[in-house]
């Protein structure tokens, strides 16, 4: 693909061709912010009353657009010369109509959570963002959020561009979430902060509990039970004000998955990541490596702002096949595409179970993961939203083009397949890692891997 193509989005495509890489991965280094907690500390504080002080906030485009509309709604947002950022709220129930459509951008954590928060404010708005988020089901927060008293218009399907008319005196919900999503389970609890009452959320598995963990950060009084099916009960009485609380974002390991399996597979690396995020609802896969064989060892372990967080020790490891169990999959629902690209290098045929969610992120992961490897010449099968990968113990063919889709996590998994394959890698478009990881790529050639891009 030529460098003057433009992706769905109309920008300049970045295409990059990748090379296994000659030596070993080593140093130090840190990965940006934590987006999950990023998007809730922009969300919380402009609902809060005072300033927020965020350090370590994620720059990248999914956040920035959170942050855009937060400024639409009337919140204060400033960006200062040491990169941390300010946010003088509005209070609950106080946001102001935006005067022009909310652009989310790639972000389906933005369009989700922030309808939450419209639908429970009397006012009316539109939401729309890029050909990726405008595929993607709304109907799982619509469905719930529409029992509130408020309106909602979409395209065919409950597809964004969606037209919200917020409730004037929104109902508390009592809702059990039908899939495994933090998005869902935040959107009700964000409507149920300016609701009349008692909001209960039941989630059959437990899901990342950022916006619990936030809100209690801010003063607000919620109470999290756990099942006896394992599940979890999470209820907040509405109308209790937020009062502004800094919030420090630690490292993403979403993010820092990518780092981890490239350092396991590189022959001889061995490299420490600083200030990664430890929620055990976002673990799954540094346990999933671990039972691989794969050496991660997490050093400095402390709680900073509520979170779990410490550094990570990595070395290269020989990798055996795993089978993940389905329960496991909403604590690393994001990192199956790079969990793949290490069970081909792995020996032995790797299952991932219940994989169902993959098929609705920014591009249908079920699909596009299967046709990075297949392309590359690593063989899978499905059975139902099973996914089996047969391991190349080290032989990775490699020599394919691969089709990224808008999807930042397929970018990257693509790289850290080129970067031990045999033949060199080709991504079609790398544009879409900003909206996760800026500076993934300066990033990986610090700690050794000589990419050209
Ligand atoms: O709440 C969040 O911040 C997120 C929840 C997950 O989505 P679902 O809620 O759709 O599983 C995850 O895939 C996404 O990257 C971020
Ligand atoms: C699924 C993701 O994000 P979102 O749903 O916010 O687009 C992701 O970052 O992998």
């Amino acid at each position: 693909m030529k460098q003057s193509e433009t992706s769905p989005s109309g920008a300049a495509v970045r295409p990059l061709r990748v090379s296994r890489v000659q030596s070993p991965l080593t140093g130090t280094t840190v990965v940006p912010g934590d987006k999950s907690i990023s998007h809730r500390s922009l969300m919380l504080s402009a609902l809060a009353k005072g300033t927020t002080h965020i350090t370590g906030l994620l720059e990248g485009e999914d956040v920035l657009c959170t942050a855009d509309a937060m400024r639409a709604l009337g919140a204060v947002i400033h960006r200062h010369a040491d990169g941390s950022w300010t946010v003088e709220g509005r209070g609950l129930g106080q946001l102001q109509e935006p005067a022009d459509v909310l652009n989310m951008g790639n972000s389906g954590t933005s369009a989700r959570l922030l309808s939450g928060i419209l639908a429970s404010h009397n006012m009316m708005s539109v939401m729309t963002g890029d050909a990726s988020l405008r595929r993607r089901p709304m109907k799982r927060v619509i469905i719930p959020l529409s029992e509130t008293g408020a309106r909602f218009m979409s395209r065919e399907g409950g597809r964004l561009p969606l037209a919200i008319q917020g409730s004037a005196e929104p109902k508390a919900l009592e809702y059990r979430l039908p899939v495994a999503s933090a998005q869902v389970k935040s959107a009700i609890l964000l409507s149920g902060l300016n609701a009349k009452g008692e909001t209960r959320v039941e989630e059959p598995v437990p899901t990342r509990d950022h916006t619990e963990n936030m809100l209690k950060h801010f003063g607000v009084q919620i109470s999290v039970e756990e099942t006896s099916a394992g599940g979890r009960i999470i209820r907040l009485q509405g109308g209790q004000s937020l009062k502004a609380a800094d919030v420090i974002v630690p490292g993403d390991p979403s993010s820092a998955a990518f780092i981890v399996v490239a350092s396991l597979l590189v022959a001889g690396s061995e490299v420490v990541i600083e200030n990664v995020g430890l929620n055990v609802l976002r673990t799954g896969l540094f346990d999933t490596l671990r039972e691989m064989g794969g050496q991660i060892e997490v050093l400095n372990q402390r709680i900073e702002a509520g979170e779990p967080t410490g550094d990570l020790r990595v070395k290269a490891s020989a990798l055996r096949a795993v089978d993940v169990p389905a329960e496991r999959a909403s604590s690393m629902i994001d990192e199956y595409p790079v969990l793949s690209v290490a069970a081909a290098y792995a020996e032995g045929v790797s299952r991932f179970r219940g994989l169902g969610e993959l098929r609705v992120k920014e591009s249908d992961r079920f699909a596009s993961t299967i046709a990075l490897l297949e392309v590359n010449g690593v063989r899978t099968s499905v059975e139902g939203d099973d996914l089996i990968v047969h391991g190349t113990k080290g032989a990775i063919p490699g020599g394919g083009c691969v089709g990224t889709h808008m999807d930042h996590r397929l970018a990257m998994s693509a790289t850290v397949l080129g970067m031990v394959a045999d033949q060199p890698v080709e991504v079609d478009d790398t544009t879409f890692i900003n909206t996760s990881f800026p500076g993934f790529f300066e990033l990986l050639n610090r700690i050794g891997a000589g990419l050209a891009a």
